[in-house]
């Protein structure tokens, strides 16, 4: 697949940046006139039974009342005051109450919905203010959702604090609880880079652009040479947050658009075509899971297939998870298909081992109680007599190592690309280069950037 490439070509497409959405905002009191003329709130409606917020297109977010007006949180501060007045006359629904503050709630009128996750559905809206599409990310009614989206906002204030330019993490707009439900108002980005392969019937992304992705990943989980340009730019680890579910899911492209490339020929000799996005563009989103690091974190992180052998087998975790998570997301991207497609912890391990070769003794004699069931004898991992059928057997067996996947799925940079890849996939956490070290590594010195 890789021989159809037409790398330079290519590559100069991808970095074209993605076109800005114009907006001309309108003054706060045009949209408070323009309100008192619309009718109110979209009906009380139950809840879905899974505690999603049920809405029809074209409906509105937020609720629309008498005294509506838009006011920014400095604007209220200011104004509150001297409209004491009028804001006892909105209604509750209008007004989010802080510890020092009451703020009004950005008005959106609902387009789409965008994507849905454990804790939310996010829809595409109109802000009809900022005369801007956002997505809000709107929060199952479920308590021990609102207490992760509260953990989320939290993570999202500390990041747009310390990353003013908001260069690789999704920028948050603004937040508002409407009917029990929590409702994150972010930028809106492009599709996730596992919907783009998916959309795209797994084609994988050519070496050049899996480039480009990998350098903005671990940008995003470090802070390097950013920090030099931006000086007031920081990324996750050196704000010691860990984000702990890196996964294609979670990497949005900016721009939607894309471009159309000569594919494999089908059967019947005609040439495929095949989308590449037009920038390679990407942010960071869903900060739920992310945790300080407080040292100590032990307990299940990241969803299965990014998952780091330290958390499966109990040893405490800490950034390096972060770091074997766009591991498995690289090879993810050139290859089109899931490093370790498994739901099992044993058959996980034994896929690694068959990929990356044995795992370290010393950290199958640590491995805790819980995992305790997947080492033999205290010495190695128990498969394949552990194993739940044949067929699981069979199935690690026919992997391909690490070095065989690369041959088969890229063209160019071989050797610095498995190099990387084993570096990042180290099974030893205290061995596994950082963020910052591998972003000095020889595959990434062959770019466009240079
Ligand atoms: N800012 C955004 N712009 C465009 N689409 C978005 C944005 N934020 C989220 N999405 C879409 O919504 C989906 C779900 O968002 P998110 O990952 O934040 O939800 P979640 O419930 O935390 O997910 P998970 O189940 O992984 O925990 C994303 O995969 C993406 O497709």
């Amino acid at each position: 697949m890789e021989g159809h490439r037409t790398r330079k070509r290519a590559r100069l497409g991808w970095d074209v940046p993605p076109t800005q959405p114009e907006a001309t905002p309108r003054s706060l009191l045009d949209v408070a006139k323009e309100d008192l003329a619309r009718p109110s709130s979209p009906p009380l409606r139950v809840d879905d039974r899974e505690g999603h917020y049920v809405f029809n297109v074209g409906e509105n977010l937020t609720p629309r009342c008498k005294y509506w007006i838009l006011l920014s949180e400095f604007q209220v501060s200011r104004l509150a005051l001297l409209w004491k007045s009028a804001i006892i006359g909105f209604c509750d629904e209008c007004i989010r109450r802080s510890d020092h503050n009451l703020t009004l709630i950005v008005l959106n009128k609902i387009l789409s919905k965008m994507g849905e996750g454990t804790f939310c559905r996010v829809l595409e809206c109109w802000d009809r203010q900022s005369r801007e599409l956002v997505a809000v990310k709107v929060i199952r009614s479920a308590q021990r959702y609102c207490d992760a989206a509260k953990h989320e906002i939290d993570i999202l204030h500390h990041l747009a604090q310390n990353d003013s330019s908001g260069l690789r993490c999704v920028q948050m707009l603004n937040w508002f609880d409407y009917r029990n439900h929590i409702c994150i108002v972010f930028e809106k980005l492009g599709p996730s880079l596992f919907d783009f392969l998916r959309r795209n019937n797994y084609y994988p992304f050519p070496v050049d652009l899996v480039r480009e992705f990998g350098r903005q990943l671990l940008e995003s989980v470090a802070c390097v040479w950013i920090i030099l340009l931006h000086p007031t730019s920081y990324h996750m680890h050196d704000l010691h947050l860990i984000h702990t579910d890196l996964k294609p899911e979670n990497v949005l492209l900016i721009s939607s658009e894309n471009v159309k490339l000569p594919g494999k020929r089908n059967s019947w000799d005609e040439m495929m075509l095949r989308c590449v996005p037009k920038s390679s563009a990407i942010k960071l989103i869903d900060f739920g899971s992310s945790v300080f690091d407080n040292l100590g974190h032990r307990g299940i992180v990241s969803t299965r297939h990014y998952r780091a052998p330290e958390v499966i087998l109990g040893l405490g975790w800490s950034y390096p998870c972060d770091v074997w998570s766009v591991g498995c997301i690289l090879i993810e991207l050139c290859s089109g298909k899931t490093l370790f497609q498994t739901h099992e912890n044993l058959e996980h391990l034994a896929m690694m081992e068959s990929i990356l070769g044995p795992l370290p003794k010393h950290m199958i004699q640590k491995a805790n109680c819980g995992a305790e069931k997947y080492i033999r004898k205290g010495a190695r991992l128990n498969w394949p007599e552990g194993a739940a059928s044949r067929e699981s057997i069979r199935v690690v067996r026919e992997l391909a190592r690490l070095k065989g996947v690369v041959d088969r799925y890229v063209s160019s940079s071989r050797t610095e690309f498995t190099d990387l890849l084993q570096s990042l996939l180290k099974y030893d956490p205290a061995e596994r280069i950082t963020a910052q070290q591998a972003l000095r590594h020889p595959f990434f010195r062959n770019s466009s950037h240079e």
